[in-house]
């Protein structure tokens, strides 16, 4: 268990200078022929060399040993966590949902406390994500992970994260998110008092996550830049017998180490960690009639190569005021291209009035109609729209080009509502070719 109060470096990507020893950066260069302690330089890149300037992505570290002194990877067994495209892919156009995973009982780590629920795209192609919920009541002290597939959005909903990686320490609560980056090592622990965890995770295949265009908005609005915090170096110079594990071309390996990989003194770059309070979210939203399209709630997005068709579009749907005006207020029934997962962080979600609760999912694949339960429309329907507060609330969205594709683990679950497609089955007619 964890106490301190962490301190972080504000602004979304900036080129952030950092050391946790005075002069342990390099002045006006980043590989001098001797590091200042004895540490090593290391680069550690997130984009191609050659990417344009705004999506050039790399970090400089200076660590107490470099990267390379690891031992032989063995494969690690781990038949909870899938990677796209599957052996065998099992998209059908039927909505799914499932009530949150239950909690382990035996001692286990996040790592071993991921499940996926579905994955998209291809990860070799650098396309589409994969869809796991973690639950874990265990901290990981002798083992570290890095995922060399994709970055990783984290989306708790039990129990606030310690998140401790090469680049320093975040603590991520409910209501919060974090992203970590590809291939930053890193491991887990539960926050003060948290006995267990759960939540959700986006692996990220594809273009790293980045604040969308504000368009018509302006300069400010939805999240801003300045409220993303990045950790600032924090290093631990420890022996001991310790375990890497990656994730890698969909299979899980593991590797040796007689230290710590958390031990870089130094860090300076716009590759690293960061963390964003969706409180924070700066949400706009009709003040006249209709419901805007969702689009208008994006936190992040991850770019396809057509523009405007995001690989990733993290989208939540966070406490604001209702004023429509002669409006159906709640989501409208729909049929969409782009293929929709959805958590609950908190609270309950406007289109559903019972059975997708905080740390439930729900999947609607493209053109698979969804919208409103039956009980929802009908109270919407009937509803005195004067100005409303729709305070507890926090869902989420994680919207693809690419369909998911569910596990056979998630089709299996136990805690998969296999009755999920009842919710509409009352809608009945109210068609009355007399009555305009
Ligand atoms: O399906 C959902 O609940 C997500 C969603 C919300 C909304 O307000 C409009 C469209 C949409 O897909
Ligand atoms: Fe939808």
């Amino acid at each position: 268990m964890v106490t301190d109060t962490l301190e972080y470096q504000s602004g979304f990507r900036n080129h952030f200078a950092t050391e946790a020893l005075p002069d342990a950066l390099p002045k006006g260069q980043n590989s001098p022929q001797r590091c200042a302690y004895g540490l090593y330089a290391e680069q550690l890149t997130g984009s191609a060399f050659t990417s344009p300037r705004p999506q050039n992505l790399r970090s400089w570290l200076y660590r107490i040993r470099p990267s390379v002194v690891q031992g032989a990877y063995q494969p690690l067994d781990n038949r909870r966590v899938a990677t796209a495209p599957l052996a065998e892919p099992a998209a059908d156009p039927n909505q799914m949902r499932w009530d949150p995973a239950p909690l382990p009982e035996a001692p286990t780590d996040f790592v071993d406390g991921l499940l996926t629920i579905a994955v998209n795209g291809d990860a070799g192609a650098q396309s589409g994500c994969g869809v796991h919920v973690y639950a874990f009541n265990a901290d990981m002290t002798e083992r570290f992970f890095y995922d060399a597939d994709g970055e990783l959005l984290i989306v708790p909903q039990l129990g606030t994260l310690r998140l401790r990686t090469e680049l320093g320490e975040l603590e991520v609560a409910n209501g919060e998110i974090a992203v970590i980056p590809r291939g930053i090592k890193f491991q887990v622990r539960r926050g003060d008092g948290v006995d267990a965890a759960r939540g959700y995770v986006c692996e990220n295949y594809g273009s790293p996550l980045e604040l969308p265009g504000l368009g018509p908005i302006g300069a400010n609005g939805l999240a801003n830049p300045r409220d993303f915090l990045s950790p600032v170096a924090a290093y631990e110079d420890r022996q001991g017998d310790i375990t890497l594990v990656a994730k890698f071309s969909g299979r899980f390996w593991r590797t040796r180490l007689d230290h710590s990989p958390l031990d870089v003194v130094a860090w300076h770059g716009n590759y690293a960690p960061y963390k964003y309070d969706l409180a924070n979210f700066n949400t706009i939203n009709t003040v006249s009639f209709d419901h805007p399209d969702p689009s208008i709630f994006t936190v992040l997005t991850s770019a396809s190569d057509t523009p405007g068709m995001a690989n990733l579009d993290f989208v939540i749907f966070p406490p604001r005021w209702m004023v429509a005006e002669n409006t159906f207020r709640p989501p409208w029934f729909h049929r969409n291209l782009m293929s929709e997962f959805m958590g609950l962080v908190h609270g309950a979600y406007d289109a559903k009035a019972e059975g997708f609760v905080p740390g439930g999912a729900s999947l609607h694949n493209c053109m698979s109609p969804h919208g409103p339960d039956a009980e929802t429309f009908d109270k919407a329907a009937a509803a005195e729209l004067t100005p409303q507060y729709l305070g507890n609330t926090l869902a989420f969205m994680f919207e693809s080009r690419y369909v998911y594709h569910p596990t056979g683990t998630a089709l299996d679950a136990d805690f998969r509502q296999r009755d999920y497609v009842d919710v509409w089955s009352t809608l009945r007619s109210h068609f009355d070719p007399t009555q305009p």
